[in-house]
């Protein structure tokens, strides 16, 4: 019998065997090949809209509880549940992982990580420095990487003095750099001979391949990020923006079909309402149509509203940061942000909190919101123009051609959202 194009190859046919052998029901979905995207999970016939397409029982996954105490103990009280995780598929007793060999066999490789995430990308194109960092021979400064990423800008000076607030979409790298950072520290305070690269890599496995979990006797964990398994199998999924069906119990999870498939289409989860930027950092890709794109203006607002009076009024109501564009216009907090440029603070007060139109001009909002977007576009162009230069010219970038194609093709995008947003802002 000839295989189809799709067919994953021998390793993942052994796993497959072994996920339904210890318990995964899989309903009409197998892995399969797709190009652009590694594997991911295909429709092995039509599938109508709600029927269950997947159930992996707890019994299989590797959570936090699952690690023996012995090996917990070891480590500080504070450790993140990503950190635990990482250090036991990195040191945890051979019998007990060697469950696992199959499903890990199945996993990208960390070359692949290397490849797509910015994490791991060299410094010519933004990377961080680590253990096995190659010497930093940069001969530009230019910052390639996106500014949602990167946290900076090649335009706009970045204000110096801004407040401390929960960014999301901001900032990425340098959030995710001290989460595997103090991850690193913790585990060689237990283990100092741990080898960088498979630690590194362990953790960028479960970063790209971990789902929320809380066990039913359990309150959900401070920090959101500790709330979270892996799930053989599921974890074959492959994200887009539509919606997504997913319940979790002391059973384990399920996974429902929001809408009808033929056999051979590719069944898509959603891992969040995420933009590419997040997309990009956190799982090494972005999508071409994606409904939840969207950039952040914070640092040119914050260059534009440089008074500490009116940011701390924007600090006292609520309104300070986050504020996002997306190709249908800006949300209310710019348009917020907006009109404090020019409204006296009592106007101002009373148009957010009562809705007064006193002292409001839409035009001058409209032209203010305009100029901050107008802002973000020209860092496209210089960016843009930047690194195709870079390309063509500096070795250390030409090296790494297909990341900086990569980055060129999601700064388009950008230029694209800012475009379309220009045109349909109208307050
Ligand atoms: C949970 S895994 C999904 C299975 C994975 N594709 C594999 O080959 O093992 C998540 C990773 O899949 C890839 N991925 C997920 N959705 C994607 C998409 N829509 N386009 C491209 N790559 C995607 C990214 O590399 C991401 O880090």
């Amino acid at each position: 019998m000839t295989t189809p194009d799709w067919w994953p190859g021998e390793e993942h046919a052994a796993f497959t065997d072994w996920a339904l052998s210890h318990g995964v029901v899989a309903n009409g979905v197998t892995p399969a090949r797709f190009p652009g995207r590694g594997l991911g999970m295909i429709a092995t016939r039509g599938i109508k809209k709600g029927e269950a397409l997947l159930e992996v029982p707890t019994s299989v996954m590797l959570r936090a509880s699952d690690i023996p105490s012995s090996f917990k103990e070891q480590f500080p009280e504070d450790i993140a549940v990503h950190a635990l995780l990482s250090a036991f598929l990195t040191h945890g007793s051979p019998e007990l992982l060697s469950r696992y060999d199959l499903w890990r066999k199945a996993w990208p490789s960390r070359q692949d990580f290397e490849e797509s995430m910015p994490i791991l990308w060299p410094r010519a194109l933004g990377g961080p420095q680590w253990p096995d960092s190659e010497k930093d021979t940069r001969t530009t400064t230019t910052n390639f990487l996106l500014p949602a990423i990167s946290g900076h800008w090649n335009t706009i000076p970045k204000k110096q003095n801004q407040k401390q607030y929960e960014t999301y979409h901001q900032n990425l790298l340098s959030q995710q750099e001290t989460k595997l950072r103090k991850a690193w520290r913790d585990v060689l305070c237990v283990f100092p001979e741990t080898d960088w690269k498979t630690f590194s890599y362990h953790w960028l496995i479960i970063n790209t391949r971990s789902f929320y979990w809380v066990g039913a006797e359990e309150d959900p964990p401070e920090d959101r990020n500790d709330a979270m398994a892996l799930l053989p199998f599921a974890d074959y999924f492959n994200h887009s923006d539509a919606a997504c069906d997913v319940h979790f119990s002391e059973e384990g999870y399920v996974f429902r079909a929001t809408k009808a498939y033929k056999a051979g289409e590719e069944v898509f989860i959603s891992y969040g309402t995420h933009p590419n930027d997040f997309l990009l950092a956190e799982y090494g890709f972005f999508l071409d149509e994606n409904s939840s794109d969207a950039i952040y203006l914070d640092d040119i607002v914050f260059q534009d509203i440089k008074n500490h009076e009116k940011q701390e009024q924007l600090w006292m109501n609520q309104y300070y940061g986050n504020y996002h564009v997306t190709r249908h216009g800006v949300c209310y907090r710019t348009e917020v942000a907006a009109c404090l440029t020019y409204m006296n603070e009592e106007d101002w007060q009373n148009h957010v909190l009562e809705g007064s139109s006193q002292g409001l001009d839409e035009a001058t909002s409209e032209g203010t919101i305009k100029t901050w977007i107008r802002a973000y576009r020209n860092e496209v162009d210089t960016t843009m123009a930047a690194l195709r230069t870079a390309i063509d010219t500096s070795p250390e970038v030409r090296e790494h051609r297909q990341k900086a194609e990569m980055l060129l093709r999601r700064w388009a995008q950008i230029g694209d959202l800012c475009d379309r947003a220009l045109e349909a802002v109208a307050i």
